[in-house]
């Protein structure tokens, strides 16, 4: 271990405790932490399967992070910049080569400072001056420095699934319940953010994260439903049954005049989606916000296909195309915050602000009118339904029972991990594609099974094309991939495995669509899989 740095600490620090929760004494001198520290623990998570392991690992780095370093700490393990984007793309990072420093020196404060100053150069002569500091940087990184950086720069770090762990882990550090730790972040979708707030001011401060008009929450998610039937019994029929419909997930929040539309990952559309925008401005209220659906339709009133709706994502002016909002939740109305009530009076509130724009539901059918319901939502051309708890709290961030998706179809979200160069009408294509499964405790993804059934030919130009820009390797046969890009397959269930690691694999898999709205930390993991076996009881969530 290199010799250190030792600073004062400046700030008053909420009192980091050992994993086993006794207190532990702040010390007065800190020192700082190199970025050396968090490469080692980010291969220390990545080298581990066992969750208790990675959140111990996480622990042991956070308590040493004085609060000044622990957003960046938080942020970078996760594989996010806490500066956001900053402009520096896979070729500039390909292109860079300067010799590694035969050391460790590199401070995470210092990183953090060179980042921002990344983000802010922006205008004229921008990339040359983003790549004379990318140089400086690199030049003093140490080989696995440098991969480390390459890696968080270009987002092949970005770990969802590292969420939980680390929540666990600012917990643990922190010394605090996890369940206000929980909350904080899915209030905030910012688990550095989060991080801070624990350290610095402990239980009252995550205590002030509160749902905040402008500032998006993570979506609640469904869970996989056996069968109508089954949904129903599950949740004792005080359900909403509702169309799910195949479109993109928008959430609309409204203060006064002021409307903004973020995506299912946060991301803030405002700017491409007038209509909606106008739609929103015109409710009758002062303050909203709305969960939703958003479709493009054709002119007989069909869905256009999800393609299509999400090509009006990344559009800056209004098209001919004009999307469609069909609100399914209320999370906040006139200042009343909603995430706390049951679904049934946050239903209420929708009517009461949005009547004419709900997602077609029916409220506590008998089991005929549930199946009728489903049947004209599949003859609509949407997707089959949704059967929610009415008495469910809305659980942000969360893949939990309460809402259950009921479709004719298995469909999965996996990762590609690499293609096959095909043969015969399909040479010259990357073609034959590995597909990956999510390992829930954040390790890399788990290969279930290869598919080149459903590609079409736009769809092999387009792999063919795009495919090397995420290219990790390659041999004779197939260009490996980072595991970046996420497909949604369509299968007809899953069979034990000795071939592949995870002991499953997917029966008769066919690629229905990429799916740009999600990234690798939303893919589909591998308990997903191995609850497709015959007789399995293993459910998504990981519940008994
Ligand atoms: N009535 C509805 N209620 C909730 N979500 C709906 C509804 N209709 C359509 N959806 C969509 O379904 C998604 C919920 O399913 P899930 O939680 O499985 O998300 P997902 O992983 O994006 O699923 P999928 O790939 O099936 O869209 C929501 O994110 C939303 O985009």
């Amino acid at each position: 271990m290199r010799p250190a740095e030792v600073q004062p600490s400046s700030r008053v620090v909420h009192h980091p405790a050992s994993f086993s929760g006794a207190a532990a004494a702040p010390p007065r001198y800190r020192r700082r932490v190199l970025l050396e520290s968090v490469v080692e623990t980010s291969e220390a998570v990545a080298g581990t399967r066992s969750r208790r392991a990675k959140t111990e690992a996480l622990r042991g780095l956070l308590v040493r992070a004085d609060p000044t370093e622990v957003e960046s700490v938080v942020s970078w393990l996760s594989g996010e910049l806490s500066q956001g984007r900053i402009g520096v793309g896979f070729r500039t990072l390909a292109g860079l080569d300067p010799a590694p420093a035969p050391s460790a020196s590199l401070e995470v404060s210092e990183v953090s400072a060179i980042l921002d100053a990344l983000a802010n150069t922006t205008g004229r002569g921008s990339a040359a001056a983003r790549r004379a500091r990318l140089e400086a940087l690199f030049s003093r990184a140490t080989a696995g420095e440098q991969r480390f950086l390459v890696r968080l720069l270009g987002g092949d770090l970005r770990q969802g699934a590292l969420e939980g762990v680390m929540t666990d882990a600012v917990a643990a550090a922190a010394g605090l319940p996890i369940e206000p730790v929980r909350r904080a972040f899915m209030l905030s979708g910012r688990l550095s953010a989060t991080a801070v707030a624990a350290f610095e001011g402990g239980l009252d401060a995550l205590a002030a994260f509160r749902l905040e008009v402008g500032r998006p929450v993570r979506p609640m998610l469904a869970s996989p439903a056996e069968s109508l039937a089954s949904a129903l019994t599950e949740l004792d029929g005080g359900v909403s049954v509702e169309y799910k419909l195949d479109g993109a997930r928008i959430q609309v929040h409204r203060a006064g005049d002021q409307v903004w539309v973020f995506t299912r990952t946060l991301r803030d559309i405002t700017g491409s989606v007038p209509e909606l925008v106008d739609l929103v401005a015109g409710l009758p209220c002062t303050s909203v916000v709305l969960d939703g659906e958003t479709l493009a339709l054709t002119d007989s009133g069909r869905p256009r296909p999800f393609q299509e709706t999400m090509s009006r994502f990344g559009a800056r002016s209004e098209r001919e195309l004009l999307l469609h909002p069909y609100f399914f939740d209320c999370l906040h109305l006139d200042g009343a915050d909603l995430l706390d009530v049951p679904l049934s009076d946050r239903l209420t509130a929708l009517d009461r602000v949005a009547s004419a724009h709900r997602i077609p539901a029916v409220a506590s059918p008998l089991p005929d009118l549930a199946q009728e319901h489903l049947a004209a939502s599949l003859d609509h051309g949407h997707e089959g339904v949704m059967v929610k708890s009415l008495t469910s709290l809305y659980s942000a961030g969360r893949r939990g029972r309460a809402w259950q998706k009921v479709k004719p179809e298995h469909t999965l979200d996996l990762v590609v991990l690499g293609a096959e160069w095909g043969y015969g009408r399909r040479t010259g294509y990357l073609s034959n594609l590995h597909l990956g499964a999510r390992d829930p405790d954040g390790g890399p993804p788990i290969m279930v099974g290869k598919t080149f059934k459903g590609l079409t030919d736009e769809l092999l130009r387009w792999q063919t094309g795009e495919f090397p820009l995420h290219e990790s390797h390659r041999d004779a046969h197939t260009v490996y991939l980072e595991p970046r890009l996420v497909v949604e397959i369509e299968l007809d269930g899953a069979q034990v495995s000795t071939r592949y690691p995870g002991g499953v694999a997917l029966r008769f898999a066919r690629v229905l669509r990429y799916r740009p709205d999600k990234s690798a930390a939303d893919a589909d993991t591998i308990d997903a899989v191995r609850a497709l076996l015959p007789g399995s009881h293993v459910r998504s969530d990981g519940l008994p």
